[in-house]
């Protein structure tokens, strides 16, 4: 990808804010020169700072030189953040990868006319196969560079803001439901004697190939792909009868909303 010449400055440097940083710059979106890196963990930003070529940086100076300031602390370390930095942006894109969060609420404590981009990536951006999720306000100019930033570490799709606590409950928590599910595969593998290193290796490479399929089969049913591997009368339709009978899409779908009710009870949190 072409470098273009803008500066980022990440603040939080946990799980997401360095996935996106090292999709960055894997992927030349920016050089290392052009990013710097805050984060209260000393440690961490050292660490990263060494591994990564960024500067660490004070916010007092990492605001006024980032032309986009990445938020990426948990929802309940926002409230106080935004406030420090609010009085030094001018004309700076905010772009908050933080749960639940609404523009509304950014905007509230940045100013009104503040470019703020909300930002739902997944974990997939480990290895820049996450599916970030963006909605934008009026104020944003170049949404192409956000796009592009978000490109680095995978899919990208604009959403309506009202859409996001939803999409959080299904694409930024979704990684975790399919761990889940692994890691119950794998306690069951173990109760029919299967050794660790053989059911670890049956499930990564079963969800890998599912999740293969499921890229290249757009046009097909979930349900069809599911009649595909059930045989009449065999063992996956013994597996799913057991799935219907305990009510686990009902569990799904409680799951899956309370994950987004959860979402929607972190902004309520801040201001
Ligand atoms: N993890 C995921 O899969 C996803 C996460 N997100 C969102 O990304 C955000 C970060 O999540 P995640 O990376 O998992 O969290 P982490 O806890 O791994 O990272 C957050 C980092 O921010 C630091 N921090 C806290 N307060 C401040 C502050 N005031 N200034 C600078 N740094 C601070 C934390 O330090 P300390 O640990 O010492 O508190 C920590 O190092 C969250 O808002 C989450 O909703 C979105 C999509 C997916
Ligand atoms: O669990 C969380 O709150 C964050 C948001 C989506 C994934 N991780």
């Amino acid at each position: 990808m072409k470098n273009i010449n803008f500066s980022i400055g990440i603040i939080g440097c946990g799980n997401m804010g360095s996935a996106i940083l090292r999709g960055l710059l894997s992927k030349g979106v920016v050089h290392a020169e052009s990013i710097l890196l805050n984060d209260i963990d000393k440690r961490k930003l050292e660490d990263l700072s060494l591994t990564s070529g960024c500067s660490k940086a004070d916010l007092d100076n990492l605001v006024p030189n980032s032309d986009y300031i990445i938020i990426a602390v948990k929802p309940q370390d926002s409230e106080k953040l935004l406030k420090t930095i609010a009085s030094m942006t001018v004309n700076h894109t905010i772009i908050s990868v933080m749960a639940g969060i609404t523009i509304e609420k950014i905007s509230k404590i940045m100013g009104v006319h503040t470019p703020i981009v909300r930002v739902m990536p997944n974990m997939g951006a480990l290895v820049k196969h996450s599916m970030t999720a963006i909605a934008f306000n009026q104020y944003v100019s170049n949404r192409d560079i956000v796009f592009k930033i978000f490109s680095s570490i995978g899919s990208v799709l604009e959403v309506e803001e009202k859409d996001m606590d939803a999409v959080t409950a299904v694409s930024g928590s979704g990684p975790a439901y399919l761990f889940y599910m692994a890691s119950a595969c794998f306690e069951s593998a173990k109760k029919m004697g299967l050794k660790e290193s053989v059911a670890r290796e049956l499930i990564v490479e079963t969800l890998y190939g599912a999740s293969t399929i499921l890229r290249h089969e757009k046009i097909k049913s979930f349900n069809d792909l599911i009649a595909g591997v059930a045989s009449k009368g065999g063992t996956t339709e013994a597996a799913l009868n057991v799935f219907n009978k305990k009510g686990l899409n009902d569990i799904f779908i409680d799951a899956l909303s309370q994950a987004k009710k959860r979402s929607e009870e972190l902004n309520q949190k801040i201001v």
